[in-house]
């Protein structure tokens, strides 16, 4: 039995004090039983979101990490740096990074293998662009990168994977993928998974579909079979909205 995810990625959005407000509205309401609830927050407002979430269930991510520990990458944040801080999940290959980052696939798999090497969770993202998915493309693109991020890789650290299918097409744009068609893609890449480990790995494998989720659809996705949990941009950004998408996910 997988734990719903319910993990809120907010981009370039909010300072410190806008940050650690949230956490205040939400504690204790998004925090639901059997659902994981995760905040990918800017690196800047980390250590106060750590502080802030003690003594609830509420788990804290970054949204991207070097693949290296340390060295001479200005401007960079590792695994390391992030474990040192206390936080539990990263985004790795969110399509905005992949666009404007020039994040590869190759660069996605090392930093899946920098963050267990810091016992920090990866929330891997894979999606199709637009003209992929009218060109039929999309199981393909997703296999690509799904076996490029899982590469070598133990089945103990595959099973604790978190994937996040985002299409890029519905990643802020109100236009979401359907239920039915986002659980069809999530469901061949739980098979890519069994087809790289085995059955009980890809079964452990929790897999978010990302994508104009809010409050009123996450239920929808979460009934599916295979989606387990939700990577929230927009509507994660307001505290009620938030609570909406735990409950949701219940
Ligand atoms: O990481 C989250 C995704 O990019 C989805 O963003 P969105 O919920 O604003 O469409």
């Amino acid at each position: 039995m997988r734990t719903p995810i319910i993990a809120g990625n907010w981009k370039m959005f909010k300072t410190v004090p806008e940050a650690t407000d949230f956490i205040q509205s939400v504690k204790g309401k998004a925090e639901v039983e059997g659902v994981e609830s995760v905040i990918c927050a800017p690196f800047t407002n980390l250590p106060a979101l750590v502080e802030a979430v003690k003594g609830t269930s509420i788990k804290i991510g970054a949204q991207n990490l070097h693949f290296a520990e340390d060295g001479a990458y200005t401007g960079e944040i590792s695994g390391r740096m992030l474990k040192d801080l206390g936080v539990d999940y990263v985004i790795i290959g969110h399509s905005e990074r992949r666009q404007y980052f020039a994040e590869t696939d190759e660069t996605v798999n090392k930093k899946v293998h920098a963050a267990f090497r810091n016992d920090l969770i990866p929330i891997v993202c894979v999606g199709e662009k637009l003209e992929e998915r009218e060109a039929g493309q999309t199981k393909e693109v997703c296999k690509v990168q799904t076996e490029a991020a899982f590469a070598g890789l133990a089945k103990d650290q595959a099973a604790q994977v978190v994937v996040a299918y985002e299409p890029i097409w519905a990643i802020g744009t109100g236009k979401s993928s359907t239920a039915q068609d986002a659980n069809e893609v999530i469901a061949y890449i739980r098979t890519l998974i069994t087809e790289l480990y085995d059955e009980s790995t890809a079964n452990a494998v929790r897999i978010q579909y990302g994508g104009s989720v809010k409050p009123e659809n996450v239920t929808e996705y979460m009934g599916q079979s295979d989606i387990d949990g939700a990577l929230v941009g927009g509507a994660s950004l307001q505290p009620d909205s938030y609570i909406a998408l735990v409950e949701g996910a219940k």
